[in-house]
């Protein structure tokens, strides 16, 4: 593996899932593969799970492991061609980028949309300056229109908790105070396709995602008619993609907040969220805190997608 950006990077599912659970059995079992490799984990924005489970998975596999926050600390940074650097940034991107690739074997960004220009997003256009210009295999941490370090994990979690071959999976759109990216349902909505799940979408109308990534799922505007017999509820914000709503918040109504009320609709669902969550936004403290949340579990399993991805791009090394 060159580069780890998105589903169809990671190949065949099924053998995916399959060496996942072989590295849960023992993730310490390639420790040598990445002997004397370096890990240069470099983040526009903050992070705590990805942050801690991709540095775990490091030394999982025997890597040295390097972090830049790019925001703290380094030179702040123009990624814009062609401007005249006269103002408050000392250094631009290409040049930044292929010095940092002098220092490492293998490169982790972290980049969310930026909500300025719909394009410049979804054209990916800084973790592809990553991919061309730093020399090395490049893996995102999340960028502006995908998360599959999290997907990955995602779908580890719901074949570990699945109680039938074709679980009904439901992803809801929930209200939050800021208007955040669409990368998380983008790419879960990219894996759950990629798999024969019954999968359904819910959200308010105005909140329809970039087709490329809905698919085939199934989108429903009545969130207790999409929760009905629901296995699994995957609560996500996201702001507005369509038009001139790009980045906008178009609703915050907490009825869509995720209770008990929704979920006694489904079939004894696991609620399943990326984390970090906004309590009585996303979802109420009853469901987040009842025996059917997983999303500890959830988070545990990024050091497991992590460690698999990791060796693969390794694997890819020699
Ligand atoms: C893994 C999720 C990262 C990010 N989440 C946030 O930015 C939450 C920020 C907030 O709640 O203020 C997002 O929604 O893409
Ligand atoms: N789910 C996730 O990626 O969490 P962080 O933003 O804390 O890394």
């Amino acid at each position: 593996m060159k580069k780890f950006t998105c589903v169809q990077d990671i190949g065949n599912l099924k053998s995916a899932i399959e060496e996942a659970f072989e590295i849960k059995k023992d993730r310490f079992k390639y420790v040598e593969l990445g002997k004397n490799k370096t890990l240069m984990m470099i983040f526009f924005n903050s992070s705590l799970r990805t942050r801690l489970s991709t540095q775990k998975a490091a030394l999982n596999l025997g890597m040295n492991v390097m972090v830049l926050d790019i925001n703290q600390g380094a030179w702040k940074l123009e990624t814009e061609r062609g401007v005249i650097m006269d103002g408050d940034k000392p250094e631009h991107l290409l040049e930044a980028i292929p010095v940092m690739g002098c220092y490492c074997d293998v490169i982790g960004v972290r980049s969310f949309a930026r909500f300025e220009d719909r394009d410049f997003d979804y054209q990916e256009t800084i973790l592809n300056q990553f991919i061309q210009y730093s020399g090395r295999p490049v893996f995102s941490m999340e960028a502006a229109t995908r998360h599959p370090l999290q997907s990955f994990a995602d779908l580890i979690t719901i074949e570990e908790y699945k109680k039938t071959a074709r679980p009904k999976v439901v992803m809801t759109w929930a209200p939050h105070p800021r208007p955040l990216p669409q990368a998380v349902p983008n790419s879960f909505a990219e894996w759950m396709n990629a798999t024969d799940y019954e999968f359904v979408i819910t959200h308010p109308e105005g909140y329809e995602l970039d087709p490329q990534f809905v698919g085939n799922a199934k989108v429903e505007y009545d969130q207790m008619k999409a929760f009905e017999g629901a296995d699994f509820i995957y609560a996500k914000n996201w702001a507005a993609y369509t038009g001139d709503n790009y980045g906008q918040i178009l609703s915050k109504d907490r009825d869509w907040t995720v209770s008990d009320r929704q979920m006694a609709v489904t079939n004894n669902a696991y609620f399943m969220h990326c984390l970090p969550v906004r309590r009585n936004m996303i979802v109420t403290d009853d469901v987040i805190e009842s025996p059917q949340s997983i999303v500890i579990p959830e988070a545990a399993n990024r050091e497991i997608s992590a460690t698999v991805v990791l060796k693969r791009l390794l694997e890819g090394l020699k």
